[in-house]
């Protein structure tokens, strides 16, 4: 059966998505959508249920509520269901498994019917868009990891499917391989206008491929939005602990204002005595050298030094990590900084925070 195209809808569109096992709730009504052409990334942790999602858009779990549409049609709610085959959904996963026995050609050509001389077409067409033409009449055990995932993504769009499925289809790949195979398989969706939803646990990966970020938690979907503002304005502060290490400080808010060791913060809304955390990234810490006992003077950007001493500092490659114990309370500070800073352990250092990329969010109990 052919699906009948609806413009004015979204490629995919899942609303209310619910699913149970036993007593546990593993997804929480999820709704998104994805337009043809366009890379949404399912993010969370393992077991939020981000595959479990996957699975009933591709039919082979059936969701507890909710409905399911493809170009505003609609292929699954409790009653009414499309079978899998017949839903025009692509699928990758990481054990993406080519038929051995089979040449690569006849692996690409498997899901497809017609006349012998258009399957062959296609399968040409697609290898070529997947650079492996030269391995057309190859078996996969003579192809390198990364084009064995080149034949399964050929092989995935050979029926033209409406919607790719990806779950962590690059997480088997050498590392080395992976941001390459990343780009071009990026670059061959987006020729074919499919729509994708790729699940990920890794935010680099989701920044990389994405252009909507769907950030799932225990079933649901906290934050949906584009790579950089999902980075740039978190929901909270696992979310943004999700994308990188964090600092946080504590205090509480009095008459709108929250004192702190770095200069008061703006807490508009928050009750006084209201417990308040203010989160800061290690890349937006800036150092400056202790002048006998003082710091930089405060600005409006900055805020106030506070000082700490160095309790260790390594070298990671593109950047430097200086730990931190401040001298206001104890408390540990990471901060990282470009290139080679390997400042003496003990050393003397004075801190301040960039505010504009600070978040201020409600004490978690
Ligand atoms: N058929 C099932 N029966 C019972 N529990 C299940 C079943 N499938 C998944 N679960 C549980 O549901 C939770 C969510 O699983 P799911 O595979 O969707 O998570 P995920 O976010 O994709 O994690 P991962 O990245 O580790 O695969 C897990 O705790 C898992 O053990």
């Amino acid at each position: 059966m052919q699906l009948q195209t609806n413009i004015e809808s979204p490629r995919l569109e899942i609303r209310s998505l619910r699913k149970r096992f036993g007593n546990r709730q593993v997804v929480d009504n999820v709704s998104l959508s994805v337009q043809p052409g366009q890379v949404t990334c399912l993010l969370g942790p393992s077991g939020c249920g981000k595959s479990t999602t996957l699975r009933m858009i591709a039919g082979v779990e059936m969701q507890d509520s909710g409905e399911i549409y493809v170009d505003g049609e609609l292929i699954c709610d409790t009653v009414f269901r499309i079978p899998p085959e017949r839903r025009q959904i692509g699928l990758m996963f990481q054990d993406f498994a080519l038929f051995p026995h089979m040449s690569v050609a006849d692996n690409v050509a498997f899901g497809l019917k017609g006349a012998a001389g258009e399957k062959r077409r296609r399968v040409e067409e697609l290898l070529a868009k997947v650079n492996l033409s030269w391995a057309i009449d190859k078996f996969p055990h003579v192809l390198s990891g990364g084009e064995q995932q080149r034949v399964a993504l050929a092989r995935a769009l050979a029926p033209r499917p409406r919607i790719m499925l990806m779950d962590e289809p690059f997480s088997g790949l050498d590392n080395r391989l992976r941001d390459g195979i990343r780009d071009e398989t990026l670059a061959v969706l987006k020729e074919e206008d499919t729509a994708v939803l790729l699940v990920t646990h890794e935010p680099e990966e989701a920044m990389r491929m994405a252009d909507e970020i769907a950030l799932m938690r225990d079933g649901e979907i906290v934050q949906q939005g584009a790579p950089y503002n999902i980075y740039n304005a978190p929901v909270d502060k696992q979310a943004v602990a999700f994308f990188s290490d964090i600092n946080v400080f504590r205090s509480r808010s009095n008459g709108a204002l929250t004192e702190t060791p770095f200069g008061q913060f703006l807490t508009p809304g928050f009750g006084d005595g209201e417990a308040v955390e203010i989160v800061i990234r290690p890349q937006h810490i800036k150092l400056d050298f202790d002048r006998e006992g003082r710091g930089p003077l405060p600005t409006p950007t900055d805020g106030v030094a506070a000082r700490g001493i160095v309790k260790r500092a390594r070298f990671m490659g593109n950047e430097s990590l200086v730990e931190f114990v401040m001298d206001h309370d104890g408390s540990e500070l990471h901060v990282t900084v470009p290139n080679v800073f390997l400042p003496k352990i003990g050393t003397p250092l004075w801190l301040t925070i960039r505010r504009d990329r600070c978040f201020v969010f409600r004490a978690e109990s």
